[in-house]
């Protein structure tokens, strides 16, 4: 099996699989898996590309083959998988990196990096944008110099309609296996094929290795005994069957202390490790020793808390460029804003624009297309960032992106054939990882509102809520304040109100297809659209920044010390293109998050009863309206406390800001249905509401 070697990466490979333990029990040889972790050189420079293609056709394409059994099985019950209810039809191996070598020979646990592109067939909810974000488009440009046509696609696909397969490169990788993008629904239908889109996921996967359990004259055997400890056995991912991992034990990396610990020395002691690169912000000092303890909670990504002093956030779905949570919550710590925790070390990798194909597994062969787009493909606006390291983004970096948005990573695959370097394709950044303090005092303002909601000790009165609420809006508008300082603002006229308001519908329109039980209030719905936009023909015109994005109370904790409240994670909606995520938008997107927050909270709370019991009938009606008061009074607090630190209070703007609540309810509709079915009532009910002939006169 030595003879795929080609290129110290390919050895790897090559030498894992000679040394993985055999299922005839054939002895493993540690000599040839002792070999440090591999090379950052591998990463880059001149002979790297012919690297690449000898892993891709040995030990990435193995490598692949062998784990796709396995993530078919297990990738769907991971809660921030966001394909789910759509059968899996492949993977691409973006990159592999062994942050600990992951062979049988030794005796201690591997530690196998992965950023893996899932191909599912299309559905209608793929085609499904943020609406806000789109509109705001030109005014965006004028800042940031970005090519707009409001028509961005959702992560993971093509901007090029003509393009026929998908644009593929990889982020440089151990493997340097490439990523391909999933080809558009249009194209994809010409060619016959079922259309397709895909998503990029990291994966961090413990690699336990054999014990040994036989000993012959030569020596001991290792057999494949591995099992994982009780206290590790939720975490298991599986035992591939084939490939250079054949028979070791895999399972969630996170889970493991061990594992965990690993991760927070590399942040400790920043530098290059394969394709990935560990940063910390200058000055920030990261002590040792902390245990580590994966975070239990409701979450979109992976987060594990370090001796209550940090919490590193692992982003799931990756798409190319800084992520914004990383990008604003730096500039809003280096602008001297205390409301977020400030950045104190991250990791990512780099897209290498134009390599070759891809190593896949199933799904259609075209789908590894040979363009110079990105593996990542965030569609055509996605490489604004330039080749900046996350070292360079600094508080106002967003005002010189855009540089090579016109080009498109769609593109250059339109041919199904671009070369490498035929395009000006800038590498890109993908931010992985993030460590920040960890607020160990804290409550999250979800878990705050429904202590209050369900009477929990302590948080019986209505009243009580109220307060926070009002100091929750100050902090909003601080937060907003010094956001407007720090990066790009704009305005939305007439033209960008009109693009905002169909992009509105058109989500509407996408969800819906998804969705059915969204489909009777379908009209309803865009008449707040229609209302908005006839607004802005009038001529209104309102500003717009960089906000959060996604703000409810899931991304606020409030002191138990003194009340203060903070706001954490800037990644903005998950499952909107990262490009249309940075843009700039009106406030009141934020605000909307937030009262639909409220209301999520009370029906949650409705749901379940007061204390998770549910009510005797003739009472139900009077704690239903108990929850609504609830609900309303924290609406209006809210509010009141945005005013107050901002001079403007957004139901003064009551078109926009239903326009914004109806689209996020919208939105939550779809993330609940890729995300946790059993939630869709939740924003459903909102939505009856919504469509309800009192809507207009409820803002
Ligand atoms: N700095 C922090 N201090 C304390 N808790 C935190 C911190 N950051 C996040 N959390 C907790 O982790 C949860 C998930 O964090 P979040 O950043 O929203 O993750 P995701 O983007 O995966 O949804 C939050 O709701 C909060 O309970
Ligand atoms: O926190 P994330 O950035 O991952 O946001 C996503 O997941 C949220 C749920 O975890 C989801 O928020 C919805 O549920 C919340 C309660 O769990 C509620 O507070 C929010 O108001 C509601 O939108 C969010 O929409 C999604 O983007």
């Amino acid at each position: 099996m030595n003879e795929v070697a080609a290129g110290a990466c390919g050895e790897k490979w090559a030498a894992m699989r000679t040394g993985a333990t055999q299922p005839d029990g054939a002895q493993a040889d540690g000599a040839l898996l002792a070999g440090s972790p591999l090379d950052g050189s591998l990463a880059s420079g001149p002979d790297s590309g012919r690297k690449r293609a000898a892993v891709e056709a040995s030990g990435g394409k193995a490598l692949l083959a062998s784990l796709a059994p396995l993530l078919t099985e297990w990738l769907p019950r991971q809660r921030w998988f966001a394909g789910k209810g759509r059968p899996i039809g492949g993977f691409t191996l973006v990159s592999a990196a062994e942050l600990l070598p992951c062979t049988g020979g030794g005796s201690t646990v591997g530690l196998l990096h992965l950023l893996v592109r899932v191909h599912q067939p299309e559905s209608a909810t793929d085609d499904a944008q943020p609406a806000g974000a789109a509109a705001a488009g030109d005014g965006a440009s004028a800042v940031s110099g970005a090519a707009d046509d409001g028509g961005a696609m959702a992560d993971g696909r093509a901007a090029d309609g003509a393009t026929g397969t998908a644009g593929a490169t990889g982020a440089t990788g151990a493997t340097g296996a490439t990523g391909a993008t999933g080809a558009k629904p249009s194209s994809a239908t010409r060619t016959g094929q079922p259309p397709e889109s895909s998503d990029c996921y990291q994966l961090l996967l413990g690699v336990l290795p054999p014990v040994p359990n036989r000993t012959t004259s030569r020596g001991p055997v290792m057999e494949v005994t591995a099992v994982l400890p009780p206290r590790l056995a939720h975490a298991l991912v599986g035992r591939p069957a084939s490939g250079p991992l054949r028979g070791l034990v895999l399972y969630e990396a996170l889970a493991d202390p061990r594992l965990a610990t690993l991760l927070l020395e590399r942040l400790r002691m920043p530098g290059t490790f394969g394709p990935l690169r560990f940063l910390r912000e200058p000055g920030a000092t990261i002590a040792s020793g902390l245990a580590p303890r994966p975070l239990a909670t409701e979450q979109s990504n992976s987060s594990v808390v370090y001796g209550d002093a940090y919490i590193l956030k692992v982003f799931r779905r990756i798409a190319p460029g800084i992520n914004p949570d990383l990008e604003v919550a730096l500039a809003l710590a280096r602008a001297g804003c205390r409301r977020v925790p400030a950045p104190t070390a991250w990791f990512e990798t780099t897209t290498t624009p134009g390599a070759p194909s891809g190593t896949q597994h199933g799904g259609r062969p075209t789908a590894t297309g040979h363009g110079a787009g990105s593996a990542m493909g965030d569609g055509a606006r996605s490489t604004e960032h330039g080749a900046g390291s996350a070292t360079g983004h600094g508080a106002r970096s967003a005002k010189e992106h855009g540089a090579w948005s016109a080009t498109g990573h769609g593109a250059g695959s339109a041919t199904g054939g671009g070369t490498a370097g035929s395009l000006p394709v800038a590498r890109e950044t993908l931010t992985l990882g993030l460590l920040q303090p960890y607020l160990a005092d804290s409550t999250d303002g979800w878990q705050y509102a429904l202590d209050h909601l369900t009477g929990a000790a302590g948080f019986a009165r209505v009243t009580d809520f109220t307060e926070a609420a009002h100091a929750l809006g100050q902090a909003t508008a601080e937060v907003h304040l010094a956001l407007a300082r720090s990066l790009p603002t704009t305005a939305l006229r007439r033209p960008q109100i009109e693009r905002l308001t169909t992009a509105m519908s058109r989500r509407l329109d996408v969800v819906a297809g998804a969705v059915p039980a969204l489909r009777p209030y379908r009209g309803a719905l865009r008449a707040a659209f229609a209302d908005l936009a006839s607004l802005g023909a009038t001529g209104r015109c309102w500003p717009a920044q960089r906000v959060h994005g996604d703000l409810h109370l899931g991304q606020v904790l409030r002191s138990a010390r003194d009340g203060r409240w903070t706001l954490i994670d800037f990644e903005g909606e998950p499952a909107s293109p990262l490009a249309e995520r940075r843009r700039p938008q009106p406030v009141v997107r934020d605000v909307a998050g937030m009262l639909r927050s409220f209301d999520y909270a009370a029906a949650v709370a409705t749901r379940s009863g007061r204390n998770g019991r549910s009510h005797p009938a003739g009472r139900a009606e009077d704690e239903a309206a108990r929850l609504r008061e609830w609900a309303r009074s924290a609406r209006a607090a809210y509010c009141a406390g945005y005013a107050a630190t901002s001079g403007y209070d957004p139901r003064n703007d009551p078109e926009l800001l239903r326009a914004y609540e109806t689209d996020k309810a919208v939105y939550e509709v779809l993330y609940e249905a890729r995300h946790r079915p059993d939630w869709l009532p939740v924003p459903l009910s909102a939505i009856q509401r919504l469509a309800g002939p009192h809507a207009r006169s409820t803002t």
